[in-house]
């Protein structure tokens, strides 16, 4: 095991084997954990019960409007991935995470790298080390990225390599679905919505992610964290879970502050609105503060497709949302919105419960009483 001190100044974890540990060290011991309560989101649990949305329903586009405003997240179903396909990108995965950590390391993100394999970007900012591993691909550029796990280009490469396209392909056609019925939960009329594409290009120029989650057993699940609560920074992420929950989506109280556990679905995907979503929308559609827990018996595959605004692209909220209000954020770029990010998590901006500097979203947001940002204007914004 590497002493502590090595393991909290490395990003990418290059030195502990989670696989292989039977207890949790203290660089991995998170605090906090335990101040909300944890309950139960399956059907039957009432208010509490996570949002279902059924693509195929002619009255998917309230589901999705009250589910966005309410919940920031909902369950996707009749989106028309098939379910076979699933299982076969969730085994190509379980088999990329188990091999050898030198041969996943050789693909280990370097610096200020978007994609690459190693703890998650927002590892950087917390002294305490994750219990997962994670990936992060460019959907167009999967090959050359995969190579770097398998240099020899063999038979399990090609092979997670194609059903890793197939996927994207389909994924891909399902975000632009859903970026349409999104507007259209908006309450954009058809001209409208042709408007905002025919002057934003949103769907177009979307940008896109993989990111890959692997959750080991862990030997002491109540002290350890699997991905520490967040929200996604983009405008949403398609999530496909494996059948062991782990998914915690947070909703304040009264009752009371508490932690909603997603269900595991099968077939089903879960839809997670992100920050500059929120800001696209004028905050009506909420972006949803989640974080990932682990478990001592199972371990847990999660797969996050994120789609967001090109790099260039300043974001604000939409003339057709705001309508005769006032915008309620300033326009900006995502690489923009991450240097916020980041700063807000150097305040504390990362604890929803215990904020002393503000989040990131309050950080940006434009304060009723002054003209700041008023004349703000971007290329996705009023
Ligand atoms: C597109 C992206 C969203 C993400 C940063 C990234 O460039 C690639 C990884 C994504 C991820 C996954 C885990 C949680 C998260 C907060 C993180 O640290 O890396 C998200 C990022 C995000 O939503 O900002
Ligand atoms: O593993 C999960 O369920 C959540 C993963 C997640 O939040 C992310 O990748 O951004
Ligand atoms: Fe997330």
């Amino acid at each position: 095991m590497p002493t502590p001190s090595k393991l909290n100044k490395d990003p990418h974890n290059h030195y502990f084997d989670l696989g292989a540990a039977r207890q949790v060290p203290e660089t991995h011991a998170w605090e906090g954990l335990h101040e909300h309560p944890v309950v139960d989101g399956g059907v039957g649990a009432g208010e509490d019960a996570v949002p279902v949305v059924d693509m195929q329903d002619p009255h998917a586009a309230e589901a999705v409007a009250r589910a966005s405003e309410q919940w920031g997240a909902f369950l996707l179903q009749g989106h028309g991935v098939p379910r076979e396909l699933l299982a076969r990108v969730e085994a190509g995965i379980a088999g990329m995470f188990a091999l050898p950590k030198t041969d996943k390391m050789r693909a280990a993100r370097q610096g200020g790298d978007p994609y690459g394999y190693g703890l998650p970007h927002i590892a950087l900012y917390f002294s305490k080390t994750m219990w997962s591993e994670g990936y992060s691909l460019s959907p167009t550029n999967l090959r050359p990225e995969l190579r770097k796990i398998w240099p020899d280009a063999g038979h399990d490469y090609s092979q997670f390599c194609g059903v890793m396209e197939e996927f994207h392909k389909e994924m891909r056609a399902l975000a632009d679905k859903l970026m349409e019925l999104f507007l259209v939960a908006l309450g954009l009329t058809g001209p409208q919505i042709a408007g905002v594409e025919a002057e934003h290009k949103l769907t177009e120029t979307m940008s896109e992610t993989i990111h890959l989650n692997w959750y080991p057993k862990c030997p002491d699940p109540k002290r350890a964290l699997g991905m520490k609560a967040h929200t996604d920074s983009g405008f949403f992420a398609l999530l496909m879970q494996s059948q062991v929950p782990g998914l915690h989506l947070f909703r304040h109280g009264p009752p009371a502050d508490r932690w909603v556990e997603v269900p595991a679905v099968p077939g089903a995907l879960v839809v997670n609105i992100g920050d500059l979503f929120q800001i696209l929308t004028n905050g009506r559609f909420r972006s949803v503060y989640h974080r990932a827990v682990v478990n001592r018996d199972r371990e847990r595959i999660s797969l996050a497709y994120f789609l967001g605004p090109a790099a260039n692209a300043k974001v604000g909220p939409l003339k057709e949302v705001v309508g005769g209000g006032r915008p309620a954020y300033r326009a900006l770029t995502w690489p923009e919105y991450i240097i916020v990010r980041k700063e807000a998590f150097a305040n504390g901006g990362a604890d929803l419960e215990f904020t002393k500097g503000g989040t990131a979203l309050e950080m940006v947001s434009i304060n009723p009483d002054d003209d700041d940002g008023m004349d703000d204007q971007g290329d996705i914004s009023s």
